[in-house]
């Protein structure tokens, strides 16, 4: 046997590396450390080593390989001291499951983790074929991610198991070593695990201090707010809960939700932790608006309360804007001007549609003349006597767009109408109701409208009265609601609903051909078609890439109008590049470029990528493997992640690189238990990226 080397033989590649490590840092200054995995292959049979197995799971697997005068011994494990602080985000009080390979080593590692005092999760063994497991939310897992169960929402891998300090003894004792180096091994050893409670108590400092600051804050906004831990019991209940209810806080906090308030809608809407939501209630005798959401890295769920009549009050003059243009369609087919194929097309198709009472949607980039498509259909229509209501959803929150469309009974909160008030549908009966923005309305929303296509009929906010409807309903978007569908954002069905019929509006840079049509009626509209263009205005007119369309060129229309003297619009009356749109801000899938139109392009290219194109690629890689476990992402994980990568990304560079990816339609970020995804164009790019980046492949999850 050779006096200082040694073998080691494990079952996976990922035990190996993480071994080695280990041994190299605490005995690597005096020991030769070969190592092979099984799953790897181990290429020889050895004679006359000290060979360390990684665990006794293996014995038999590599007896063929253990040949004449070996000594070994078998390594026992314990639990990777350095991630157990990744533990320590979890909530007091965690249900969790334990995950290993088998019984023994799950038991002793909830044990040494006990011992260690990380106490505060109740830790559930489970191991291939353990029965009548609960449904948690949770598991931990010393590196073994494959045998959690597919139910569990978040894993926190702590990383495979070291060697215990009792094997690393035996190992010089074997090598003659101990007497000798014993010591400074053990030293360095035991240093390992003051870190470790070094950096457990900075960690316990700082969220006190966070805390203290965060009391400060929720003490500071007007909202009431309220935090539950997974348990159910009351961990946040700022002053202004505390004026709104007038409950003193101490009678709350730490208390089960359930005990404070008895209004058993309330206990269960907000303990209904799926998506994000509002509603009304009544508590302790006043009205209040609750928002509940779902704070993934917190593992809580907070509401936040207004008083429903402050806020009707508040909100009464932004009301206006939900009815933008008064109940009359003003435009006919008559007003839209262009004789471009794609829009005689269009225009043909609208006529169509106008004929029959089916719903109808229409996509286009803002500014394309949908709500003059919408107008001009009602007035088609067999409607055209009825009224038109264009509704626009992107002004109100969801509690008064709600009671506006549908209406509420007299006393459904403070601040109802006597009487009650007649929404929005019922006054569109017998005519058209246009939904601008249909893109921008919550999921909640989505469903009551579902209901109302599907069964036309509604019923008031607060009445439990069916109330029949005759509405024909326009919807309009100019967002991709495809994409929005696969990010879960917008409803499938809601869609194929809206979706009977179907206009698409072109793009003005698509029809460039409308511009002079459209400038002349412009001027006419405005009273000023005695002005004149001269031509390479016109024709500077014709190079641009309208992002804004339609609604871009009127606006330059009017401001040329605005500063030109005399008869004649010149070159110096046109506005400076800022004036215009720089790119098509809602529609990911157009890239940013130019201006002055030179190249269209659909899509950015992979060499049009920022100069950190490795980091975002990194980042897309992050999001898409956890995508694809169904774990939720954010930005805390990816910091995390980064930061094994070696790469040393603050969390302030890492929400500029999200933005940018938001932006570019790669990834959607949505509050609450979602948390980042991909969008479809963001795991082509991705897929697009590493084809072409496959030299320098990267590893995500380096096995730390
Ligand atoms: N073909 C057209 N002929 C005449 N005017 C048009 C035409 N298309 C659009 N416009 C005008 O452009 C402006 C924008 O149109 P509209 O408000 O209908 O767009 P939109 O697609 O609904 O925009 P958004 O999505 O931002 O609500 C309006 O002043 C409208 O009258």
């Amino acid at each position: 046997m050779h006096a200082k080397e040694l073998i080691l033989l494990t079952g996976t590649m990922e035990t190996r590396k993480m071994l080695v490590r280990q041994l190299q840092d605490v005995i690597g200054d005096f020991v030769r450390i070969h190592s092979y995995s099984y799953d790897e292959g181990i290429p020889q049979v050895f004679h006359n080593q000290l060979i360390i197995l990684s665990t006794s799971a293996i014995e038999e697997e590599t007896a063929p390989y253990i040949g004449t005068g070996c000594t070994v011994v078998v390594a026992k494990r314990t639990v990777n001291f350095e991630h157990i602080d990744k533990l320590l985000f979890l909530p007091e009080q965690t249900n969790a499951l334990y995950v290993n390979d088998a019984p023994e080593t799950v038991y002793e590692s909830i044990e040494t983790l006990l011992q260690l005092g990380i106490n505060h999760i109740n830790y559930i063994p489970f191991y291939p074929g353990k029965k009548n497991i609960p449904e948690v939310e949770f598991a931990i897992t010393p590196g073994e991610v494959k045998l959690v169960p597919s139910f569990i929402k978040q894993t926190v891998n702590i990383g495979p198991r070291l060697i215990d300090i009792t094997t690393i003894m035996s190992i010089l004792q074997h090598i003659g070593l101990l007497a000798n180096k014993g010591d400074i091994v053990s030293e360095k050893y035991i240093r390992k695990i003051i870190d470790l409670s070094k950096k457990l108590s900075k960690t316990s400092k700082e969220s006190d201090r966070l805390n203290k600051h965060l009391k400060q804050v929720l003490d500071g906004v007007n909202d009431g707010i309220l935090a539950v831990n997974s348990k159910g019991v009351i961990t946040v209940f700022n002053e202004n809960l505390q004026h709104m209810l007038g409950m003193f806080h101490a009678k709350a906090l730490g208390r089960h939700l359930r005990e404070v308030f008895h209004n058993s809608e309330l206990v269960s809407f907000i303990l209904n932790n799926s998506a994000e939501e509002s509603s009304w209630f009544s508590v302790l005798h006043t009205d209040v608006i609750v928002h509940r959401f779902y704070l993934e890295s917190e593992g809580a769920i907070v509401a936040t309360f207004k008083n429903a009549h402050e806020t009707i009050e508040m909100e009464k003059t932004f009301r206006r804007e939900l009815v933008k243009k008064g109940y009359i369609a003003k435009y006919t087919f008559s007003d839209i001007r262009g004789h471009s194929p794609v829009i005689e097309k269009c225009k043909q198709i609208a006529g169509k549609i106008a004929k029959t009472n089916l719903t109808v949607l229409i996509e286009g980039e803002s500014g394309t003349g949908k709500e003059l498509y919408a107008s001009a259909i009602h007035n088609e229509s067999l409607r055209r006597d009825g009224p038109f209501l264009a509704v626009n959803f992107s002004a109100l929150s969801d509690e008064l767009v709600e009671s506006e469309l549908f209406g509420y009974e007299e006393g459904a909160f403070t601040g109802a109408k006597k009487g009650g008030k007649i929404g929005l549908f019922e006054q569109a009966n017998g005519g058209t109701i246009f939904l601008d923005e249909i893109g921008d309305i919550s999921l909640k929303l989505q469903a009551r409208l579902l209901r109302v296509l599907q069964e036309k009929e509604i019923m008031r906010v607060g009445g439990n009265k069916i109330i029949p409807i005759d509405v024909r309903v326009i919807a309009a978007t100019n967002r991709n609601l495809l994409s929005m569908i696969e990010c879960g954002t917008f409803r499938e069905d809601l869609y194929h609903r809206l979706k009977i019929l179907y206009v698409h509006l072109p793009e003005l840079r698509n029809r460039k051909s409308d511009i002079p049509h459209l400038v002349q009626h412009f001027l006419s509209q405005s009273g000023r078609s005695h002005i004149q263009l001269l031509p390479e205005v016109m024709a500077r007119l014709m190079q641009y890439h309208w992002y804004g369309n339609v609604r871009e060129l009127k606006n330059t229309i009017d401001y040329m109008l605005a500063v030109c003297d005399g008869m004649v619009i010149t070159m110096n009356d046109i506005p400076n590049e800022s004036f215009f749109q720089r790119k098509y801000q809602k529609e990911p899938l157009i890239a940013a470029s130019l201006v002055m139109e030179k190249t269209a392009v659909p899509l950015p290219p992979v060499e049009e990528l920022p100069v950190d194109h490795e980091e975002f690629l990194f980042i897309l890689k992050v999001i898409h493997s956890f995508n694809q476990k169904g774990e939720s992402i954010g930005r805390k994980k990816i910091a995390e992640r980064t930061q094994e990568w070696h790469k040393d990304l603050s969390e302030q560079q890492i929400r500029s690189r999200l933005k940018s990816l938001e932006q570019r339609g790669y990834i959607v970020t949505t509050r609450g238990r979602a948390g980042i995804k991909l969008t479809r164009p963001g795991v082509d790019y991705l897929h697009v990226s590493s084809h072409a980046n496959s030299a320098k492949e990267m590893e995500v999850f380096p096995h730390a």
